[in-house]
């Protein structure tokens, strides 16, 4: 099957393109890029006004298979990928049971392949059950596919433990993706330690409980020579240490979220809107101007969710008893748009980077780019579309977003993977 899609602004900085031009595609993969092309026979698009970048990938994203599918599922959460304009996700271990298997890596490929529309690449967790103390089936999973490890929804505790599977994970050149927490300072804390726990009564989640952790990895890091990628950081000296580790030449990468950019502390206002009730939490502003610089100087490696789908009825209750978590996937996109790309903070070229390229090499997933020979995933983006944030437009079974009412301008419109497409005009294909 051909595809040509006409005349869009075609952007991708790992092949230095940014130039008006055409792509054709044919068998799921870029068979030319450039000015005037033709085809016998296919389907024909005009992308006038649009932008073609190398398909989106969100790294770090709960679809919550099995076992919460109250929450998410596989094919809800890949629809709602598609819905923002991502090709593939990275899936958290962090369901019932946890994926620390082979068995487990497979169940989440299988159903991917049969029900989902984006690709998934799955994260294995890196102890049994996310206990902290034994160390999971890495090898096995390795062999099945994960691509690489974290125990998010909780940091390794232990620096012997943590030791362990980065040194294992190292053998096989796979990443180490760390939630810092240490639990024992975070204990209880539910908002971030300072005017927000001050102002609402409620216990501190303090930033050290992330950077102490941050700090222990990077160290480990340069023990074991494993990859490490600290995952959705949030605080400006967690991202000095992260900054001074690459200075150093360390293997270390950082993702952040959208919501820890855009969003800080004070934005829990007077309501305790559980959907603010983020692990770790919302900082302040001085972390989130931090957070921004990070991402325009190449400190930040990518942007991620932490599509972290909870129902109604578990966010609906006391701001201590609410669940911690996010969804993300359908408005990430935009809200880079239109807060970084828009007003001339980054580059098309970064947000590919941070959004698409990033994410592969971190994840050791093959590249994708705008040249012959790719395979053919590819997000179309038109960049005036203004919307407004409105939960009945979400595809993901959960409306726990913390930007509801968000006027924002620029949106995914259509979403090649493989070079069929799973978003047409704005509405995920069936
Ligand atoms: N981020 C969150 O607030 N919640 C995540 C867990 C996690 O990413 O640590 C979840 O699984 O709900
Ligand atoms: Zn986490
Ligand atoms: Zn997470």
């Amino acid at each position: 099957m051909a595809l040509l899609l006409k005349n869009a602004q075609v952007i991708d900085p790992q092949v230095g393109l940014n130039e008006t031009a055409d792509i054709l595609v044919r068998d799921g993969k870029i068979v030319e890029i450039g000015a005037n092309l033709t085809m016998e026979k296919g389907i024909e698009r005009d992308l006038s006004g649009k932008i073609v970048v190398p398909g989106l990938v969100d790294m770090h994203v709960h679809l919550r298979e099995p076992g919460y599918e109250l929450k998410e599922d596989i094919a809800s959460g890949t629809r709602a990928a598609a819905h923002g304009g991502f090709t593939a996700v990275c899936c958290m271990p962090n369901t019932k049971p946890v994926v620390d298997n082979a068995l487990g890596v497979e169940y989440v490929q299988a159903r991917a392949a049969a029900v989902g529309k984006c690709r998934v690449h799955v994260a294995g967790a890196c102890s049994q059950g996310l206990g902290g103390e034994t160390l999971s089936e890495m090898g096995d999973m390795v062999a099945h596919g994960a691509v690489a490890f974290t125990d998010d929804g909780r940091g390794v505790q232990g620096a012997g433990m943590m030791r362990r599977v980065m040194d294992y994970a190292a053998q096989f050149d796979r990443v180490v993706m760390s939630h810092c927490q240490d639990e024992d300072l975070v204990g209880e804390g539910q908002v971030n330690e300072g005017v927000a726990s001050t102002r609402l009564g409620i216990l501190g989640w303090p930033a050290e409980g992330e950077e102490i952790q941050i700090a222990r990895d990077i160290a480990l890091c340069r023990l074991t020579g494993c990859p490490l990628h600290i995952q959705h950081l949030t605080t400006a000296r967690g991202l000095e240490l992260v900054r001074a580790a690459k200075a150093e030449g360390l293997p270390v990468t950082c993702e952040v979220t959208p919501h820890h950019l855009f969003l800080t502390e004070d934005a829990i206002g007077d309501e305790y809107n559980t959907f603010l009730k983020v692990n770790p939490p919302l900082r302040t502003a001085e972390d989130a101007a931090a957070l921004i610089e990070g991402v325009k100087d190449g400190t930040v490696d990518a942007i991620a969710t932490d599509h972290a789908p909870h129902s109604d009825f578990e966010k609906d209750r006391e701001f201590e008893l609410a669940p911690f978590g996010m969804i993300g996937l359908e408005t990430s996109l935009s809200l880079v748009i239109t807060n970084l790309v828009a007003p001339g903070i980054i580059s098309w070229e970064r947000a590919v980077e941070l959004m698409s390229a990033n994410p592969r090499a971190i994840l050791r997933v093959e590249r994708v780019a705008l040249e012959p020979g790719s395979v053919a995933d590819l997000t179309v983006i038109d960049p005036e579309a203004a919307w407004t944030v409105d939960a009945a437009d979400f595809l993901s079974k959960a409306a726990n977003s913390g930007f509801i009412g968000a006027e924002l301008t620029g949106r995914a419109t259509d979403v090649y993977v493989g070079g069929y497409a799973t978003m047409e005009n704005g509405v995920v294909v069936e």
